[in-house]
């Protein structure tokens, strides 16, 4: 962090909130009351909550834009209320609801101020908005002279996004960043966050409201009540299964176990085999590997092993090439797909099956409604609360 620490090339480092409250001038409650949390280095955390928890009078005291009325803070071991203020400011980046640009100065202006700030060279500063604008998938040539208002609502957050990343700060705090753009920009701009992430390891610190962009993007969700009082801190998957209270469960909303689903990969569950011949392979072949079995259905793969038909016994009797037995195979599913879209791929297929094929497009084996079930159960009873009648 600051200048007597070691540096820390940018990596996420730890921040701990200990007791932190929060009291406005004449009110009688306070907006947050003695907040305990650890946020680990390199992870990425959501504050969820309903309007007024006090998520962002919360997430606002770790850059002191709100000075806590008592409480202590540390960002990588050192108190941050110890520091001044502005130079704190410039180790945090902060992004917020409509990009929070200044409307008066350029693209390239904006995402390097706090560089400026810091007294790079300028053409050191040059060369880190250029790279940024990269970064967030916007040509540097196109964008770098434009004034905020020459640009749709998703490219604002992303220049707000290279702009809080333009110093490499290790800490970052989203405030809504992508509040205020349509469901599909919106999504894009996740993953978008969630690639940059996975290289830079920085610790975030996100608010938001939607439960959903917190399953998406948190290693850790908060769920906080009033005066931001933590009713459940732990990772998406363990919440999902197992809400700590009605209120937590509320906020999950309808849908728990399908949001689960969002959660898992193909690659993790174990899938199940069916019988296959090659298309050169004479259709004996497969009406032997399927057996007697009524309604077993097989597959048959061309030559680099893809899926190319599913087909029964009985089909397979029918025909004198495998070449035209059954039906085509529509649709199959990746290694790296979630569950969701493998039930996707269940729920549409005449026989309930998902084929799953590797990276280069062969058979790996299938996926079926069971499968999706048993991990479904599998993964309450691993997060299920010890006192809860499993039976
Ligand atoms: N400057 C202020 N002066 C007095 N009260 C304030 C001030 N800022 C916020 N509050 C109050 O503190 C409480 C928490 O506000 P905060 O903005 O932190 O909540 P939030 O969870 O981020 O809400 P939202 O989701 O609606 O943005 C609210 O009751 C709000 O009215």
């Amino acid at each position: 962090m600051a200048d007597n620490n070691p540096p820390t090339n940018g990596h996420g480092v730890e921040i701990r909130l200990e007791e932190v409250s929060k009291r406005y001038p004449g009110q009688k409650l306070p907006a947050v009351e003695s907040v305990t949390m650890t946020i680990p280095a390199g992870e990425t955390v959501v504050l969820v909550g309903p309007s007024g928890s006090g998520k962002t009078t919360t997430m606002r005291m770790i850059n002191r834009l709100i000075e806590p009325t008592s409480g202590r803070i540390t960002i990588g071991g050192q108190d941050v209320l110890g520091l001044d203020p502005d130079l704190l400011r410039r180790e945090i980046g902060y992004s917020i609801q409509q990009a929070g640009l200044f409307p008066h100065m350029t693209v390239g202006e904006n995402v390097g101020m706090v560089p400026s700030l810091l007294r790079w060279d300028r053409k050191r500063i040059r060369e880190r908005v250029d790279e940024m604008l990269d970064l967030v998938n916007l040509d540097p040539a196109e964008f770098r002279d434009r004034y905020p208002r020459q640009l749709s609502g998703g490219q604002q957050q992303r220049v707000g996004v290279a702009r809080a990343l333009a110093a490499n700060p290790p800490v970052l705090l989203m405030d809504e960043p992508f509040g205020a753009v349509d469901p599909i920009t919106r999504g894009v701009l996740q993953d978008e966050l969630m690639r940059l992430q996975a290289d830079l390891g920085k610790t975030i610190v996100f608010v938001t409201h939607d439960f959903d962009e917190a399953v998406k993007l948190g290693d850790r969700i908060a769920v906080l009540g009033e005066r931001s009082r933590i009713l459940q801190y732990d990772t998406p998957e363990a919440i999902l299964a197992n809400p700590a209270d009605d209120t937590v469960a509320g906020f999950v909303g309808a849908g728990a176990a399908l949001k689960q689903l969002t959660l898992r990969r193909v690659r993790e569950i174990e899938v199940s085999q069916v019988p296959t011949a090659t298309v050169d392979e004479p259709p004996s072949a497969l009406r032997e590997r399927l057996g007697s079995r009524r309604g077993a259905i097989g597959l048959v793969l061309d030559r680099r092993n893809r899926p190319l038909r599913w087909a029964t016994a009985r089909d397979a009797g029918a025909v004198s090439s495998l070449e035209r037995a059954g039906r085509p195979v529509e649709d199959s599913v990746a290694m790296s797909s979630t569950l969701q879209d493998a039930l996707e791929a269940i729920l549409t297929d005449d026989d309930g099956v998902a084929v799953v094929t590797g990276s280069r497009g062969e058979y790996v084996g299938v996926v079926d409604i069971d499968t999706v079930m048993n991990t479904i159960k599998a993964l309450r009873e691993e997060h299920a609360d010890p006192g809860e009648d499993q039976s």
